[in-house]
């Protein structure tokens, strides 16, 4: 199966403009592609640019330089010089993200948090709402919770609204940010079934997983991100 993305030559470097322009790069010659059907896992050692990739690849950091070259709409996409427009199509069709930590919109409860992303892209608000209900049930958030702001939960009950939320849209490449660091066994391996089930759809992952159980059991692929690191001499 051809790649879903594929990214070369991909480098970051921060410039801190309160301390006078200072230059720090951090990522330095990235290649690798992600492919249907199967996980990446970003490995290496704290601070060495996991997170950066993520971010770049969700066009949320710009990247300095290189290609990120992404199948979208039957054509192909590089995120580095795409607009800002493009950007928001290509989260809305084609890359879904979950982020380490629930955004809490005030007032709105947590099945309707899950169900939105759907409701957005023309679901009927019914069946958006009992694909929500499922998804919460099956990570175990107790359903008196379910019509609440999250914005009370614990971290574990935030994390699981915020999954779901990830997990409910069918975007064929889905970033995975930490997902289980704050959840109990038994809902880690609500996760670890729910990727392998992505997987089976054909969907392309990559994620960023700490905990090494996690890690072994989703990962096809590790990609060592401090293979990626700048020549700190020529730097
Ligand atoms: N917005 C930013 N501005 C300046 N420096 C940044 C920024 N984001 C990240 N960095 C720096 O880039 C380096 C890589 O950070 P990053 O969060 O990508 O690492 P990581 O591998 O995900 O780490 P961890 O495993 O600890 O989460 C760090 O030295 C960090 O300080």
């Amino acid at each position: 199966m051809p790649p879903v993305l594929v990214v070369s030559r991909l480098a970051k470097t921060f410039t801190m403009h309160l301390r006078g322009g200072i230059e720090l790069p951090v990522i330095a010659n990235a290649a690798f592609a992600l492919h249907p059907g199967t996980c990446a896992v970003l490995g290496g050692p704290s601070g060495v640019g996991k997170s950066s990739i993520l971010k770049m690849l969700y066009g949320n950091y710009a990247a300095s330089s290189g290609r990120i070259l992404v199948r979208h709409r039957g054509g192909e996409v590089d995120l580095v010089t795409a607009e800002p427009r493009t950007i928001l199509d290509l989260r809305r069709e084609t890359i879904g993200y979950v982020s380490q930590f629930l955004r809490v919109v005030p007032r709105v409860g947590a099945l309707d948090i899950v169900a939105e992303p759907l409701v957005e892209r023309g679901t009927d608000r019914r069946d958006a709402a009992r694909r929500a209900g499922d998804l919460l049930a099956r990570l175990n958030l107790p359903e008196r919770l379910w019509s609440l702001p999250p914005a009370t939960f614990s971290g574990g009950e935030q994390q699981r609204v915020n999954i779901a939320r990830g997990f409910i849209t069918d975007h064929p490449i889905l970033l995975l940010d930490e997902p289980t660091a704050s959840l109990d066994a038994a809902n880690r391996a609500v996760v670890v079934e729910m990727i392998a089930e992505k997987k089976r759809a054909g969907v392309a992952l990559l994620g960023i997983f700490h905990d090494v159980e996690v890690r072994n059991a989703v990962a096809d692929v590790v990609i060592d991100v401090a293979g990626f690191a700048p020549d700190r001499k020529a730097a």
